[in-house]
């Protein structure tokens, strides 16, 4: 089973509830502990309202403390505080295969973006995997990544941060006919490609991708062979969505394949 932390999105397309589909689809049993309470749709850019830090580790501790958890996956975090009591249990080694997809909120509304990347920063060291896009490694870099070549070096330079594989995603480079990330694993660095997808419809595709990273490792498979699935099925999941109008703005992903051909 994994552990889903990461924000409530009502509308069903990103966050735990996009989290807890992806393992549905990959027959993997999901818990989830809620940091945020995201009011948002596929019109309307998310107004965060944060669980307090006490409750979210409440909800880590009533989790971890019973049930087999296998790997754990990080999304979206509304303070440093909550980001915190994560690091707080990484440290005392008590979250598995940790797979941190740095995704950061935006500012405004007494949220700090800039805090919230410190304080992800300080959970790395714990994470086997991270899985920012270029925008949040610009963040946790503080220079802006932009080609495929920056996404090469982002990824090397926050390895040496701590995380043991780092996969710069690069869904929004639009890169002639391929979508392409980054991936530095074992002191190797390799690019990861699939034909791009042109498809409006990409809401969550970042969680889809690191929670199917993170199910394949709960699964058993080694860390190379969980990244090319989690690949695959994002590809797939985007393209069988296409044609969904699910919301009038950027839609979810079909993660169970229920349109495919
Ligand atoms: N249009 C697309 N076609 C195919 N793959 C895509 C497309 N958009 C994103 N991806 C893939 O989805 C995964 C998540 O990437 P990305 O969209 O960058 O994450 P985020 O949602 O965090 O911004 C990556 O493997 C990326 O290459
Ligand atoms: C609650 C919440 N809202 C938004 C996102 C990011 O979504 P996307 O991957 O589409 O940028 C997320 N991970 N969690």
């Amino acid at each position: 089973m994994v552990l889903t932390v990461g924000g409530s999105d009502c509308s069903g397309g990103s966050g735990v509830q996009a989290d807890l589909k992806t393992l549905l689809a990959l027959r993997v049993y999901g818990a989830s502990a809620v940091t945020t309470v995201g009011v948002q749709n596929t019109r309307a850019a998310a107004t965060l309202y944060a669980v307090p830090a006490e409750v979210l580790a409440g909800q880590l501790t009533a989790v971890l403390d019973d049930l087999p958890v296998l790997a754990v996956k990080t999304g979206l975090f509304p303070s440093a505080d909550a980001v915190a009591v994560v690091t707080g249990r990484a440290r005392s080694g008590g979250l598995p295969n940790l797979v941190v997809d740095p995704v950061l909120p935006d500012e405004g509304q007494g949220v700090s973006r800039r805090a919230v990347a410190a304080a992800l920063d300080r959970l790395l060291p714990y994470a086997l995997v991270a899985t920012p896009n270029r925008d949040e490694a610009s963040a946790l870099l503080g220079w802006q990544v932009a080609t495929p070549g920056d996404m090469a070096r982002a990824a090397e330079e926050l390895a040496a941060r701590g995380p043991k594989c780092v996969v710069v995603t690069g869904g929004d480079l639009v890169t002639g006919t391929e979508a392409l990330d980054a991936v530095w694993a074992g002191g190797e660095f390799r690019y990861m490609s699939a034909p791009r997808v042109a498809a409006r419809n990409t809401r969550g595709s970042g969680d889809v991708f690191a929670t199917a990273v993170a199910a394949r490792l709960a699964l058993g498979d080694g860390l190379l062979d969980a990244l090319a699935f989690a690949k695959g099925l994002v590809a797939r999941a985007i393209s069988d969505a296409a044609g969904w109008r699910l919301g009038v703005g950027r839609g979810p992903l079909d993660v169970f394949g229920w349109s495919a051909g």
